[in-house]
């Protein structure tokens, strides 16, 4: 997909939002534990009730690694469902990779080819040969961690590497690799003090920003600091949207949670169109 067609999706909608898939078995209603495949229903049911308020959905690998050969096969019907369904959203694998070039570019196949995501989240630490592989597809994207929602982000993200700060010299030194036009960025909503040093760098990349719901971050911060005249933001909430309710009507609850956030973001969207 491109970003441009992604942009479009997000005026049509009015809303810059992504679901996070972080489906956990120990939190999907009971009901649903009968199914042959309780994860796929729960998330078919989500996607159901939510397509038309989200432009993104993000699957968060570890949640489906879990459970072993059944997770995975959970993780494919879901891409399937998605693919066949909603080809318009755009789809992010939550997968964290990184590796060097030889591996790399067969986690690039796994997600890009075989699984048919859009984009993967990439570790940026071990380095251009390490993501140039993933950036090779063409229309898909590359969503490089550079400032992390965490605690842990202040242990290395914040600290000085020569004058500037690690997360910096990510955002700047990416920017040039080779077909850099296909990154993205993660930006943790609870770090928007520092979107607007991160939008003179990167004024016209896409932000994933996760955070918003569970974390706490707020998303009148996040877009008064980081919205670009294409929105530039998919802002992430996964707990806070699919476990919103945890009874039979799981689905309406989720549905309910994510308007909330749609609506908030519509004004913003506004602006920009
Ligand atoms: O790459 C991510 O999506 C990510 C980066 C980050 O800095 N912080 C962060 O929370 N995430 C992911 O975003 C999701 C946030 O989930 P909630 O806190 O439940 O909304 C999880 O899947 C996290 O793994």
């Amino acid at each position: 997909m491109t970003t441009q067609f992604l942009f479009e999706q997000i005026k049509q909608k009015k809303s810059f939002l992504c679901i996070g898939l972080d489906t956990d078995m120990e939190k999907i209603p009971s009901h649903l534990l009968d199914h042959e495949d309780p994860i796929f229903e729960f998330n078919k049911a989500i996607i159901d009730a939510t397509h038309d308020l989200c432009v993104a959905y993000k699957p968060n690998i570890a949640f489906y690694e879990a459970y072993g050969l059944k997770g995975w096969k959970s993780l494919e019907r879901t891409m399937a469902y998605l693919n066949e369904h909603h080809p318009e959203i755009f789809t992010i694998a939550d997968a964290k990779r990184g590796d060097i070039g030889n591996t790399a570019s067969r986690y690039a196949k796994a997600f890009f080819d075989t699984l048919n995501f859009d984009s993967i989240t990439v570790a940026p630490y071990m380095g251009r040969d390490s993501v140039e592989p993933f950036l090779e597809f063409e229309d898909k994207h590359t969503i490089l961690l550079a400032l992390t929602s965490n605690k842990g982000a202040f242990d290395f993200q914040t600290k000085k590497l020569g004058n500037q700060e690690l997360y910096k010299e990510v955002l700047q030194v990416s920017t040039k690799y080779k077909n850099s036009g296909n990154l993205m960025y993660v930006v943790g909503a609870t770090k928007a003090s520092y979107l607007e040093e991160v939008r003179k760098l990167v004024p016209n990349h896409f932000l994933l920003v996760p955070g918003v719901g569970a974390q706490g971050g707020s998303l009148e911060e996040v877009c008064s600091h980081a919205m670009n005249d294409k929105v530039g933001l998919l802002v992430n909430s996964s707990r806070g949207i699919i476990y919103a309710s945890r009874g039979e009507n799981f689905a309406l609850g989720a549905r309910e949670a994510a308007q909330l956030l749609q609506r908030e973001m519509l004004k913003y969207v506004e602006k920009v169109i």
